[in-house]
């Protein structure tokens, strides 16, 4: 195997607390134990095809690793495979992997550190499969990668929708009303489960479990009827009621999944209204869990998966994810990552903790 010395590195997907500290890690652990040279590409996949990079050093890293978003920008939308391209004076798709793969070449790039989620491990998965020596990172708030016990992001993430519940939860009181907060996850319900395990969610609504609005409005009622005259629902945006379906907020078609949600907060505000007279307040929490400051968790969690991802490149692993397997940074490919989503398991031990303390899934057991 060729010596390595120079590695590229880049951030894909939606944005995530500790985006910057896996950043940090990768550079300071490549400069200070290796002696290598490090490139950052900017906006994800997208300054692969453009070739637009910046020098990643010491100083440019530091004092970065407390910090939000990303210093190399991110994209959920471009894919080399699948380039948006001008042709003929036409936007059109085309597949600019070889341009990406000649860019790194021309730049003397031995390794590339893919940090992203899902999506963005499927393009790395290509890259690898086209010979670019790829080691993964595994990121995203949505927690619903495979072979890894968490994603960097994801505990910020709770954290935040945690404090969301605390918050309403006084006004909820004060006012007898129910309070729904909407927060994300398209497939997969991690950040609904967590936040109400944690902020004491009277309902907790997650796209794994279908809910049935009665159930829900049973719940509410049974409450009532203990003197407890609120209730907090916690809802994933890609939350589905029994027979229905998700509650798409516009299409993005220039992205590999097009669909972006919302909605289903308002959507189960104005049924219970409708159903039962119940006075009912929704906020959707949105972005902001996307946003801010990794808690230290997170900051934690990013440095290890970043020095790892050094130590992997330099032990040849190409074609792999790190991954956090029990207490230990271990390496997994990165197609078992990708294999499938990692959903809630509705019999699984965090939803019957939930339900034994009383928090109802919706579905009437
Ligand atoms: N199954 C897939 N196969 C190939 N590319 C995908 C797939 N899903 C998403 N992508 C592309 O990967 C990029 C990042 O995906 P996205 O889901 O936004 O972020 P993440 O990397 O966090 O999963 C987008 O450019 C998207 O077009
Ligand atoms: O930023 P956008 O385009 O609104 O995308 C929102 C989606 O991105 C996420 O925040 C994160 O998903 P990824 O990790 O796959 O990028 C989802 O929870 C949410 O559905
Ligand atoms: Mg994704």
């Amino acid at each position: 195997m060729e010596k390595i010395k120079r590695i590229g590195v880049l951030t894909g997907g939606g944005d995530c607390p500790g985006l910057n500290a896996v950043i940090r890690a990768v550079t300071k652990a490549a400069i200070n134990e290796y002696g290598l040279e490090v490139l950052g590409f900017q906006d994800g996949f997208k300054g692969l095809v453009t070739n637009n990079y910046v020098n990643l050093n010491l100083k440019s890293v530091s004092g970065i690793g407390h910090t939000g978003g990303t210093i190399l920008g991110s994209s959920n939308r471009d894919d080399p495979f699948r380039f948006l391209t001008m042709v003929d004076g036409k936007q059109t798709y085309t597949d600019q992997s070889d341009r990406a793969i000649e860019n790194l070449r021309n730049l003397d790039i031995d390794a590339l550190i893919v940090i992203g989620g899902d999506g963005s491990l499927h393009i790395a998965q290509k890259f690898y499969n086209k010979g670019v020596n790829v080691v993964a990172v595994p990121k995203t708030i949505d927690n619903d990668l495979g072979a890894t016990d968490v994603t960097f992001g994801f505990n910020t993430a709770v954290d935040t929708a945690s404090e969301a519940i605390d918050r309403l939860h006084t006004t909820a009181e004060s006012h007898h009303r129910v309070m729904i907060l909407e927060v994300m996850g398209r497939y997969a319900g991690w950040i609904s489960l967590h936040a109400g395990i944690s902020g004491g969610a009277d309902v907790i609504l997650i796209p794994e479990i279908p809910y049935r609005l009665e159930c829900v409005i049973q719940k509410i009622q049974q409450r009532y009827e203990q003197d407890k005259k609120f209730s907090i629902i916690v809802i994933a945006e890609g939350a589905v009621e029994k027979g229905g379906e998700m509650v798409i907020q516009r299409m993005d078609h220039t992205s590999h999944d097009p669909i972006r949600l919302g909605g289903i907060g308002n959507k189960l505000a104005q049924d219970i209204e409708n159903a039962s007279n119940i006075e009912t307040r929704v906020t959707v929490l949105g972005h902001l869990q996307r946003g801010g400051s990794p808690i230290p968790y997170d900051r934690i969690i990013s440095s290890r998966y970043g020095v790892a991802a050094v130590h992997a490149v330099m032990a040849g692993k190409f074609g792999s994810m790190v991954s956090l397997t029990g207490s230990n940074i271990i390496t997994v490919p990165i197609l078992e990552a990708i294999k499938e989503l990692r959903k809630v398991d509705p019999e699984g031990e965090m939803v019957g903790t939930a339900r034994a303390l009383g928090m109802s899934f919706g579905d009437c057991l």
